[in-house]
């Protein structure tokens, strides 16, 4: 899986520590990460009026070699503290910072405002009055840094424990952390930036990377490039829309079975109007299917249920959307190998019931007990596959939260997945050109919108 390292506070430390035992001196590591964070400040600031605001911990240690460096550059910059400093490397740091310390509490505001209270260490949140210190600092200036995470994000969740100001820029060291992708704290930052701290950092969870496509081989043909059967229903729009999108995905063929027959194009897709469910029984033992997507309009009555025993009675590998989810909920089948699942909040929340942890823990337990590859669907999407593997999507288009996008997107899941045959690539390559088809649709679009993107979408990734 490509992309970059998401690890826990606790896996941070680990990683910190094989760092420690291999011969790197922690304060070595917290002057890498001062200086990394300064260049980026200077970058973005340059001489600005700077206030830094230094925590207890390592953060605020990091915080006082940032002040340092940044004053060496001709930065005019005032340091405020929280309280002393407990850990021997923020002491150090602070001893190597010359100018006065001030109260933060009543320090006053600057143009620049970096932020260095809390970071993975953070247990709880802040008191009341020092929030509130911290929001107000943050509304008076004009550009606003939070190193490793703003002070008051759950690290692990991207739970705000208590008030957090936004942030035009969080330097985010060594790796990312969940709540650097995970809502609400990841929608309080404008700008995400990594600084590479050198550490090893093992991790099975990652931020979604660039779908990586090859184009059809010479040798290609209609079915080698995956067939992708649609079951349709109730509503039409949304399995015409998943079937577009399929067939837009670089899938060889697509072939929908519906009650209806559409009026309008594209004309590429084989439409097969069914009235009686043994009509559409044949499939399942149609080899040359490659994936099998129910549920976009699939409706929730008796019909749909018969309709998605015969998929869950066949073996090819299913992607399961939308009411197919619904009525899964209220089954007890075991899904076919291969399989992929593409809950929104509430179809998880059915499906799965009240989980504990994070997004990304919920959607690995998912994913675990389900055997399937489970796109937990919102503004972070999260991607897990049930032997823990897990992909974030974030930065996303808000836009897309609009009518019939999620119907694109599991005809698209259904499309990768007829092509590569691998559910937890093919649902990263999926949610990857979602992202990047809303990104081009610009604002205010519909869904249908995203279809005609697709193809310079996976041009774009060839
Ligand atoms: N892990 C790494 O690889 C590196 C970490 N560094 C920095 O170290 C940070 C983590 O440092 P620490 O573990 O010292 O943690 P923090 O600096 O986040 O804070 C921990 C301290 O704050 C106290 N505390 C926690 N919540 C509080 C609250 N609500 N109110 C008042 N006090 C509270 C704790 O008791 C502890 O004393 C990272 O975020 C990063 O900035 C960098 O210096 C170097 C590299
Ligand atoms: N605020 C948001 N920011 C980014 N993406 C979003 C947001 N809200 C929804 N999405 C994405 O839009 C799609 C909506 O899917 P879904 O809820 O199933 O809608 P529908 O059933 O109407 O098609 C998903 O891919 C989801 O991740
Ligand atoms: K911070």
């Amino acid at each position: 899986m490509t992309g970059v390292p998401i690890l826990t506070a606790a896996q941070m430390r680990q990683a910190e520590q094989a760092a420690f035992r291999a011969g790197t001196d922690e304060y070595a590591l917290m002057e890498i990460a001062g200086r990394a964070a300064a260049e980026i400040i200077w970058r973005a600031g340059h001489r600005r009026d700077t206030l830094v605001l230094c925590g207890p911990g390592n953060n605020g240690g990091d915080g006082f070699v940032i002040a340092r460096l940044l004053k060496e550059r001709g930065v005019p910059v005032r340091v405020a503290a929280l309280c002393d400093s407990r850990t021997a490397s923020a002491q150090r740091a602070r001893a190597g910072w010359d100018g006065p310390v001030e109260d933060m509490m009543i320090a006053a505001p600057a143009v620049q405002l970096v932020d260095a209270l809390f970071g993975t260490g953070l247990s709880r949140g802040l008191e009341d009055a020092v929030a509130a210190r911290l929001c107000w600092l943050a509304e008076d200036a004009a550009l606003t840094f939070a190193v490793d995470l703003p002070s008051g994000v759950e690290t692990d969740s991207g739970a705000l424990l208590s008030a957090v100001p936004h942030f035009g820029l969080c330097i985010a060291l060594g790796a990312y952390k969940p709540a650097h992708l995970l809502h609400p704290a990841a929608g309080l930052v404008d700008r995400l930036v990594l600084a590479d701290l050198g550490i090893e950092l093992p991790s099975h969870v990652h931020r979604l990377g660039p779908a990586e496509l090859t184009a059809p081989g010479a040798d290609s043909h209609k079915y080698t490039r995956g067939l992708v059967a649609v079951i349709g229903g109730a509503m039409p729009g949304a399995s015409l829309l998943a079937s577009i999108a399929a067939a837009r995905s670089g899938a060889g063929s697509v072939r929908r079975y519906a009650h209806d027959l559409p009026s309008a194009g594209p004309h590429a897709i084989v439409h097969r109007q069914f009235d009686d469910i043994d009509e559409v029984t044949g499939l399942v033992s149609d080899e040359r299917v490659g994936a099998l997507l129910v549920g976009p309009g699939l409706g929730l009555d008796a019909k749909a249920a018969a309709l998605l025993d015969v998929a869950l009675s066949s073996a090819h590998p299913l992607v399961l959307d939308a009411d197919a989810l619904t009525l899964l909920a209220r089954k007890d089948r075991p899904l076919p190998p291969d399989s992929i699942l593409t809950p929104h909040e509430g179809e998880f929340h059915r499906l799965f019931g009240v989980l504990p942890g994070s997004k990304i823990d919920r959607a690995r337990s998912a994913a675990r007990s389900s055997g399937a590859v489970v796109i937990y669907k919102g503004p972070d999407s999260v991607i897990a596959a049930p032997d823990g593997r897990v992909a974030v999507a974030s930065g996303m288009s808000s836009w897309l939260s609009t009518a019939g996008t999620g119907d694109v997107l599991a005809g698209l899941v259904a499309g990768r997945l007829a092509v590569t045959s691998d559910p937890l690539r093919a649902a990263c390559e999926a949610v990857w050109l979602h992202g990047d088809a809303a990104r081009r649709c610009g604002a205010a679009f519909v869904a249908d919108d995203l279809l005609d993107a697709l193809p310079a979408a996976i041009a774009a990734r060839l």
